[in-house]
């Protein structure tokens, strides 16, 4: 039995002697407690110098590279900010302006004056612990990231860690060279526009969901109600995504086991935001191996996601399988219900033709296709949304005017045919619609769901005359190519979807004369994302539904903000109102 005097002899060293303290269960002559404690502190001291090694290691790698690679030297620098202390400058670098730690409005406006400030629109800065980068504030730069020499950029360990945790190493995200162009080959077929107005009917049922959960709330309060708008449109993208990518129904129980998790995957607030940064900087093993509430629940979540859609998987393979057996035999074909049945029946081509390996894809692989259209696809479709409504809940005129638009195709009979139903026709109508169009490229413009590209270079090069060495980091800031003066006109930072419609007059013409990499929400080239259309129509059709039925204005003392690695908007709380009632 322990009697403790006092607390203090828990933390006295075993090689003291217990003189003053008695205790009946001991080692040695030293306490439970005592041994106990130290040897905690000796576990905490052990992953505290392999943090610091780590750290430090991947300091110096950075540092040698900042001190003896040319192309850094021969890149202006951005300098130490006055305002800056030198102790956070240390630790934080220039990433206090110019990473995810600041609101995406005040990122542009670091970037763009920086380049002006220096007169170069590519400049070298510092990321966390001092960690060298080179910004390419030029649309002609991130052209040659992109497209000119697109296979000498790959991305960088610390991006590949902080998403392999999630995604597993083998999705087409994470892949590079010939085995990135096989993927993409085989997957691109899955997101054919005519592969994707089938998914019409899952997006109209989602939208009209919750347009009804809106008034149904209003109701029930029987005054104006105001709703969470991300909230919202973060579980109808995840709806959507379960069930247009694997069939999957987020409405039953283990639905909402995988929504939940995921949810706590992707909230980026504190502290989950310190530990995704915490991800891509420390190896993660070390990381798993905290003894931290917050890193055992975000593994569980990590876990459980992986288990479920590993199970889905394997499920339609077999069904696959089972049904190509019988498709012989009967002449029917597989049925091809969601992007996962496409994924399964799906070949490569080329591989084909040679025969020399497997032209599908592996059960591994579309298991970590399926999670990156997950991570991918649905986050981004969500802040996507939110910050449209944000927009036109601030501007009553051109939520009219497209809501004008959206009833003249709602008052329109269309005809079903055999290969298409009505829904599938509406949302192929809707990608046609013009200022829909318009407001969704307005809104990506200001509010781009990725706010930078991060590519590492892997041989010599050069951009717009500046050597590039290998292993150099290049950042793209979308952020701030989609709010350059110089390429939008002096109201770059205002809300203006005309911009996006051609041809009105001399002065929009003025507006309209951008670089075409100077709006690049979804990249170009051969890395740009696969899922553009999707998330295009799946946004027009769920604003549809929404519009066409109720209008939204901003709650009055509402102070938005966007945060995070995809800007999500925080605090975004939109009046409603039925159209019908008013
Ligand atoms: C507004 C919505 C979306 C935005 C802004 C967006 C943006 C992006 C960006 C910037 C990349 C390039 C990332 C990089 O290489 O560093 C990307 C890649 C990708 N996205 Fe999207 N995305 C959106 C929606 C979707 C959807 C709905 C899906 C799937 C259902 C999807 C699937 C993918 C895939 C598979 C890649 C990897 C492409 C490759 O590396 O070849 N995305 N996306």
């Amino acid at each position: 039995m322990w009697q403790p005097d006092s607390l203090s002899s828990v933390w006295s060293s075993p090689w003291q002697k217990l003189s003053t303290f008695q205790w009946t269960t001991s080692i040695g002559g030293y306490s439970w407690p005592s041994l106990l404690v130290w040897s905690l502190g000796v576990v905490v001291l052990f992953w505290l110098v392999l943090a610091v090694v780590s750290a430090l290691q991947q300091w110096l790698v950075n540092m040698y590279r900042w001190l003896f690679t040319p192309c850094y030297k021969n890149i202006p620098f951005a300098g130490k900010p006055d305002n800056l202390s030198w102790w956070r400058y240390l630790l934080y670098g220039h990433a206090s302006f110019a990473a995810m730690m600041a609101p995406p409005s005040e990122i542009a406006s670091w970037f763009l004056r920086t380049r002006d400030a220096l007169h170069s629109e590519i400049f070298s800065y510092c990321f966390m612990f001092l960690a060298p980068r080179i910004a390419l504030v030029s649309p002609e730069a991130a052209k040659h990231v992109m497209v000119k020499n697109v296979r000498n950029y790959v991305k960088p360990p610390m991006v590949r860690q902080g998403l392999s945790n999630l995604l597993g190493n083998k999705g087409i995200l994470l892949a590079e060279g010939d085995d990135h162009a096989r993927q993409r080959r085989i997957i691109l077929p899955a997101f054919h526009f005519d592969a994707l107005v089938h998914l019409g009917p899952i997006f109209r049922t989602q939208g009209r969901l919750v347009v009804e959960r809106w008034l149904q709330q209003q109701a029930a309060a029987g005054k104006t109600t105001s709703v969470d708008v991300h909230l919202d449109m973060t579980q109808v993208t995840m709806n959507v995504i379960a069930l247009a990518a694997f069939g999957y129904d987020p409405m039953t129980d283990s639905g909402q086991e995988l929504y939940r998790a995921y949810r706590e995957i992707f909230t980026q607030r504190p502290p989950s935001r310190i530990l995704s940064l915490l991800f891509s900087l420390l190896p993660s093993w070390l990381l798993r191996s905290l003894p931290l509430r917050l890193i055992r629940r975000q593994q569980r979540n990590v876990s459980l996601v992986k288990r479920k859609v590993t199970e889905i998987v394997q499920k339609r393979r077999e069904e696959y399988e089972a049904c190509a057996i019988m498709s012989e035999k009967e002449s029917t074909k597989p049925p091809k219900r969601d992007l996962l049945d496409l994924l399964v029946a799906a070949r490569d081509p080329e591989m084909e033709k040679k025969s020399s390996h497997l032209p599908w894809l592996t059960e591994e692989e579309i298991t970590s296709q399926a999670l990156t259209f997950m991570a991918a696809g649905q986050v981004t479709t969500a802040v996507l949304l939110s910050w449209t409504l944000f927009e036109l809940s601030i501007h009553p005129r051109a939520q009219d005017k497209l809501r004008k638009e959206l009833e003249t195709l709602a008052a329109t009979t269309l005809e079903e045919n055999d290969s298409m139903s009505q829904d599938a026709r509406l949302v192929e109508k809707l990608d046609k619609l013009e200022y829909l169009d318009a407001v969704l490229r307005e809104s990506l413009r200001l509010h781009p769901p990725v706010l930078f590209v991060t590519r590492q270079a892997v041989q010599q090069d050069e951009i717009l005359g500046f050597p590039i060495s290998p292993g150099a980091i290049v950042n793209i800031p979308i952020v701030a190519l989609h709010r350059d003066p110089q390429q939008w006109g002096e109201d770059a930072d205002t809300f203006s979807p005309e911009r996006f419609i051609v041809g009105r007059g001399a002065a929009d013409a003025a507006r309209q004369q951008h670089h075409p990499m100077a709006w690049l929400p979804f990249l170009y080239g051969t890395r740009a994302c696969t899922g553009q259309r999707f998330a295009m129509l799946e946004a027009k059709t769920i604003l549809f539904e929404l519009l066409t039925r109720v209008s939204v204005r901003l709650q009055p003392g509402c102070e938005v903000k966007g945060y995070g690695m995809v800007s999500v908007p925080r605090d975004v709380h939109l009046q409603v109102f039925d159209l019908y009632k008013e």
